[in-house]
């Protein structure tokens, strides 16, 4: 072992270089682990903590949005030595899910810091792939800020895995100073993945147009994860729209094309002027060189990027995420296939509501009409959510709701004015049976004006 870093602020730890397989000798069985947010999970630790997995029994891994295959669950597969418990899964993270090797832990993205500082007990080992250490002996969380801090805080140990790849993101609170480091791993941990983005459909393109004909010059955008929100950028890009504000949890690649496009200005944002505000990226390789170092990109913790409190201080908020499934009340179940979890709550609830708050603010639902499910064509549009689906986004916050037949806004609207403009945006194949549903069960009263 070799010492980092001799002057120490006072009080400090003494980080040392270790190589990773020293640092997963550091675990013990039953310890609990928790590892960065999606690019910040760490590749050389988790290698080499798979290959001590005969030694150790009931060691809980916590983390999130797995963007490569994690060594200690294929090492694993009986689930025998390493427990995983998840904020929010990647496609990677369902399938284990699928297989039984992780459980989810349900949350309002923007509070997680919280939890962390009220509800979790102590970690024992931290872990966390960041930037290599800065002039000011800082270890930069990279494009992954959300509430690493946090844990940090809570931390009996924590170890760093430099990649040089990382990009560097100006922001609050998104780094660990050396002084609070106990180990850094020797070497350069593997460059942050890239995430594909699937061109847009036919159908993503008409919910994107219904979307845009909404949007003002000057809107501050919140972009969700899926490929719906990213075709709403393509189309903005052309547009003729301008002057946007980004104050977003994700940075993704569609926002990166407005930000190129010079679309992008931030002058009317009434915090954070002139700056695109993010928490975490998650997308190309260009992507990662234009947030690395880029004095126009600011990064927040999520308990700021995510409050409804924070977002509403911008006008204009739009904000733009996907569902899965809509019942005729209009709650939005965007996180599961009945007891099949997906993916999670997220940012989904925090903006919509945020949106709302904001002077002039909009937010959007979007699906496409039907899905396939073993080559059957079902619709997104349902009288009832699927048994043991979970409710992400209750009627009472849903705004707009968007297919490629229409877009109909909720707010205002009786459960019978919601059934029937929600039956009016289904697939026509399936809007008869909605309707007859809807009236058996009297959600559409019998002679209901406009009928
Ligand atoms: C990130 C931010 O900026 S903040 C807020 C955004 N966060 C959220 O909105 C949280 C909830 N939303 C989400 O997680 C996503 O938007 C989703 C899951 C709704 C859509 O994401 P996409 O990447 O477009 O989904 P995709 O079409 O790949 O489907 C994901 C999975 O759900 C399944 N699925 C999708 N729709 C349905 C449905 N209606 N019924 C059953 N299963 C479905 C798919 O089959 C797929 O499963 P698979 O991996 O086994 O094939
Ligand atoms: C937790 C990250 C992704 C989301 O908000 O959906």
């Amino acid at each position: 072992m070799s010492t980092l870093v001799r002057d120490k602020p006072a009080g400090g730890r003494q980080a040392t270089t270790i190589s990773a397989a020293e640092a997963a000798a550091l675990v013990r069985s039953g310890m609990w682990l928790d590892y960065g947010f999606g690019l910040s999970q760490p590749d050389l630790f988790e290698a080499a903590l798979a290959a001590r997995k005969d030694e150790l029994k009931g060691v809980k891994i916590r983390s999130s949005l797995s963007l490569r295959a994690r060594p200690s669950l294929e090492a694993d597969p009986e689930g025998e030595h390493f427990h995983c418990f998840n904020w929010h899964f990647s496609g990677y993270d369902r399938r284990q899910h699928d297989q039984g090797h992780c459980t989810y832990i349900p949350m309002n993205f923007g509070e997680a810091p919280d939890y962390y500082r009220r509800f979790i007990d102590p970690v024992d080992i931290l872990v966390l792939k960041t930037c290599p250490m800065d002039e000011d002996g800082v270890f930069n969380f990279g494009g992954a800020n959300t509430y690493l801090r946090a844990i940090a805080e809570r931390a009996r140990t924590i170890i760093v895995e430099p990649c040089a790849a990382m990009p560097y993101v100006h922001g609050d609170q998104n780094g660990v100073h050396v002084g609070e480091v106990d180990h850094v791993i020797a070497g350069d941990s593997d460059g942050p993945p890239e995430i594909a983005n699937p061109p847009p459909t036919e159908v993503d393109r008409k919910v994107a147009a219904l979307i845009v004909s909404e949007i003002e010059d000057g809107a501050c955008l919140q972009i969700g994860i899926g490929g719906m929100p990213n075709a709403v950028c393509a189309m903005l890009a052309e547009s003729g729209l301008k002057d946007f504000g980004v104050h977003t949890e994700m940075m993704t690649d569609g926002i990166v094309a407005l930000y190129e496009a010079g679309l992008v200005t931030g002058a009317r944002k009434t915090i954070d002027r002139g700056k695109m505000v993010m928490t975490f990226a998650a997308g190309s390789r260009r992507l990662y060189d234009v947030i690395h170092r880029n004095p126009e990109v600011f990064s927040h913790p999520v308990d700021y990027t995510n409050l409804p409190h924070v977002i509403m201080r911008n006008e204009q908020v739009v904000s733009i995420n996907n569902t899965t499934q809509i019942d005729l009340q209009g709650q939005a179940a965007s996180e599961s296939d009945g007891h099949r979890h997906l993916s999670g709550t997220g940012g989904q609830l925090q903006f919509v509501r945020g949106a709302y708050a904001s002077q002039r603010g909009k937010s959007f639902l979007c699906l496409s009409s039907t899905y396939d499910k073993r080559g059957d064509k079902r619709s997104r549009i349902v009288f009832g959510l699927t048994p043991g689906n979970i409710v992400t986004t209750p009627r009472t916050d849903v705004m707009y709701v968007v297919t490629e037949y229409g877009m109909v806004n909720l707010k205002g609207k009786s459960v019978a004015e919601r059934a029937k403009a929600l039956i009016s945006i289904a697939h026509p194949d399936f809007r008869e049976d909605l309707e007859r549903q809807a009236y058996e069960k009297r959600l559409i009263p019998r002679g209901f004006l406009g009928d």
